[in-house]
């Protein structure tokens, strides 16, 4: 996919992140490690960086690289001093962690103590010398990131004075120490270089007692800063949350007002109809056959207007604003399709062209496969492959890893689930993943669940997209918490599992003669997660809507395709994530579409299937359709 091209000199999130996630590549990291010398790395990391949409010199590359280190490290000092409560002066604190934490090297106290300019240009082995006198420019002229918490610190630094009021001589040196009792020194100093410079003073002098005092002052004025930043910090969540509501209450408006047109336009016109952008009361958009059928036949009222769409404002039960859409069934599986909703998916596709490097459309792990299920990892991992990602990743038990890698040569199998160190063997991997399904075959062996868990966490920390499936709902039945409210979050429950998680956080049975209210109040209950509850027809809500998928599938319900299901969604969610990131879906949430693109590509694979095997489809034949249904309903 194309992302965002630079903007002038600043550097966007998903551009500082992009760069990041090239920086943490290993080959890089290593060519960095050895070599004193990294013009060539960086010029790779730029060519790179350039493939992925991003026009930047290896020196700009490299002197962002160099802001964010030490951006890192300020926030790491600040961290082990004050409990993590600096955690926010470096925005991509968790991935620059990940990335220097496995580099021996790199001792953050040390580089503050000891190792000025020439340590931490160690690290890398970067050429340029010294960092002090320029590095304010260097910044200035690449026009660091637009957001304060980006920028160098020290022209941040609040202004305190030092109040040290004598001239000391030291006899065993000559030296003297000239306190400092001036504002602009220190307005233009930063904690680290503070502390670096007072701790080796406090080495050379006797003069323990003044220097405590310097340094507590010092201490004191960092604690200054730092309470501003997050003041300022909230300051910007606060006005982003007021743009965000006026946004919100103009989209009620013009839902309104499409409404009010739809309803007063003569319902014979064919004309395709847009919907209105979402608003918060809970929609139901569902594309469905005009005969109604099954348990969710409630969603849809048959409409005399076949082969057209309208669209009402209904008054609910609950007295919410229920947006409804009706679609007829057409002889063409698209037709049946929410077109509102298709289009959404296909845009966050990312082309394939000649300049992309593998790995760049989709890095998926799974975390699953144990003894008793090895079919479940292999389905989710492989449909990934198949729906487009570059590689996938299966982290499963020690016994069920070679099982697995026989099935497919294509897929990375760590036999890592039951080793003891479990957890920071996957962290390891974390990285260079771009969403992670969590659940096909992991079976429910507390250690397991226990790990699962933990990788669910270290995940929410890295901000990545993560399905829970199978396995890992019977985790979140037991701790909803584990992913209550992660936006990035999507559960996929059959019938079953979602009457679990229901009754789990109801402590009562839930309406089955109305899903979507059951569904809607779950996802409410969740933080609005979004949840896709699978059947007759699919219904996937995030707690505002409910999208409603009954792409024409057949009557075989074999298993594994659940499977499908969660790695296809693994996929989607990080392209739609990216896609919303870069601007090219807006006002939609991403998870919501991704989740919908799976589950339409997997209804129509399993009709295809049925077609050629009927009664004998397997989820392998419905594998082996991924890729004309792909193309049937996306491509198209
Ligand atoms: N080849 C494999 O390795 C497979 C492994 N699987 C794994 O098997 C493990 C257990 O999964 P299960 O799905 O069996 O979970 P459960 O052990 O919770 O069983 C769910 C039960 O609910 C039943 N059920 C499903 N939909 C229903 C509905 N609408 N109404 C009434 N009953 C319904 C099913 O027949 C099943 O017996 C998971 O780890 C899963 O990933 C499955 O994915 C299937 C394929
Ligand atoms: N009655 C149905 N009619 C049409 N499609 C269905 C039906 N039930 C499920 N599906 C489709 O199959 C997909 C997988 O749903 P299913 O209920 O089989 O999941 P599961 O039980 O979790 O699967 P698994 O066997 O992998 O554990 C759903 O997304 C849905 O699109």
């Amino acid at each position: 996919m194309q992302a965002t091209t630079t903007r002038g000199f600043l550097w966007s999130d998903v551009e500082t992140r992009t760069l990041l996630n090239i920086w943490g590549e290993q080959d890089i990291q290593t060519a960095l490690d050895g070599n004193f010398r990294n013009s060539f790395v960086y010029r790779d990391v730029a060519r790179r960086l350039g493939a992925m949409g991003f026009d930047r010199t290896p020196e700009q590359c490299r002197v962002r690289i160099k802001s964010l280190k030490r951006q890192f490290l300020l926030a790491k000092e600040g961290n082990l001093r004050n409990n993590g409560q600096y955690h926010k002066i470096s925005k991509f604190y968790d991935i620059m962690e990940s990335i220097l934490s496995s580099r021996a090297v790199l001792d953050p106290q040390e580089m503050m103590i000891e190792g000025g300019a020439a340590g931490e240009e160690a690290v890398d082995g970067l050429e340029e010398d010294g960092e002090d006198p320029h590095d304010h420019d260097v910044y200035s002229e690449t026009g660091e990131g637009p957001y304060p918490a980006e920028t160098e610190v020290k022209l941040e630094y609040p202004t305190v004075p030092i109040p040290i009021p004598v001239k000391v001589t030291v006899s065993n040196n000559n030296s003297s120490l000239k306190p400092h009792n001036n504002s602009s020194h220190s307005a233009t100093t930063t904690p680290v270089r503070a502390a670096k410079r007072t701790r080796k003073r406090r080495a050379n002098f006797p003069m323990e007692k003044l220097m405590e005092q310097f340094l507590e002052q010092s201490a004191q004025a960092e604690d200054g800063f730092y309470r501003m930043e997050e003041q300022r910090q909230q300051a910007e969540d606060r006005r982003r949350e007021a743009e965000h509501s006026r946004e919100l209450h103009m989209l009620q408006m013009l839902g309104q007002m499409f409404s009010s047109i739809s309803t007063s336009r003569p319902s014979s016109v064919a004309t395709p109809c847009k919907a209105p952008p979402a608003a918060r009361a809970p929609v139901i958009s569902s594309a469905s056959p005009s005969h109604t059928r099954g348990p969710f036949s409630h969603l849809r009222q048959p409409s005399p207007q076949t082969d057209c769409c309208s669209q009402k404002l209904l008054s609910s039960d609950t007295q919410a604003l229920v947006f409804e859409r009706y679609h007829s069934l057409g002889s063409a599986s698209q037709r049946i399709m929410d077109d509102d909703i298709l289009p959404l998916v296909k845009s966050v596709i990312p082309p394939l062209t000649s300049k992309k490097h593998k790995g760049q459309d989709g890095r998926i792990g799974i975390i699953g496969g144990c003894k008793d299920y090895t079919g479940a990892p292999y389905f989710a991992a492989i449909s990934a492959l198949k729906v487009g990602a570059d590689l996938s990743h299966v982290f499963c038990t020690k016994d069920a890893a070679t099982v697995i890698k026989s099935y497919s040569p294509e897929l990375i199998v760590h036999p890592v689930l039951d080793s003891p160190n479990a957890v920071e063997e996957i962290d390891k991997w974390l990285p260079r993943l771009h969403s992670l399904v969590v659940g096909p075959g992991l079976g429910r062996e507390d250690v397991l669940l226990r790990t699962a868990k933990e990788v669910i966490e270290k995940c929410k920390a890295r901000d990545i997209p993560i399905v829970i499936d199978a396995d890992g709902l019977w985790l979140v039945t037991q701790q909803p918490s584990v992913i209550q409210g992660y936006q990035k979050g999507i559960l996929t429950p059959n019938f079953m599992e979602f009457t679990r998680l229901y009754e789990a956080l109801h402590h009562e049975s839930f309406d089955s003669s109305d899903y979507q209210r059951s569904v809607l109040q779950l996802s409410a209950m969740m933080g609005n997660i979004t949840l896709v509850l699978k059947g007759e027809q699919d219904l996937i809500t995030d707690g505002s809507k409910v999208y409603s998928c009954s792409v024409v599938g057949s009557g075989r319900r074999c298993g594994g395709q659940g499977d499908l299901l969660s790695g296809s969604m693994g996929v989607l969610a990080h392209w739609a994530h990216a896609a919303s990131t870069a601007g090219i879906i807006r006002g939609v949430n991403p998870s919501m579409v991704a989740a919908f693109g799976a589950c339409a590509l997997t209804r129509q694979c399993n009709s295809q299937a049925f077609q050629h095997h009927g009664r004998s489809t397997t989820t392998s034949d419905m594998i082996q359709e991924i890729g004309l249904a792909f193309k049937k309903l996306f491509e198209s």
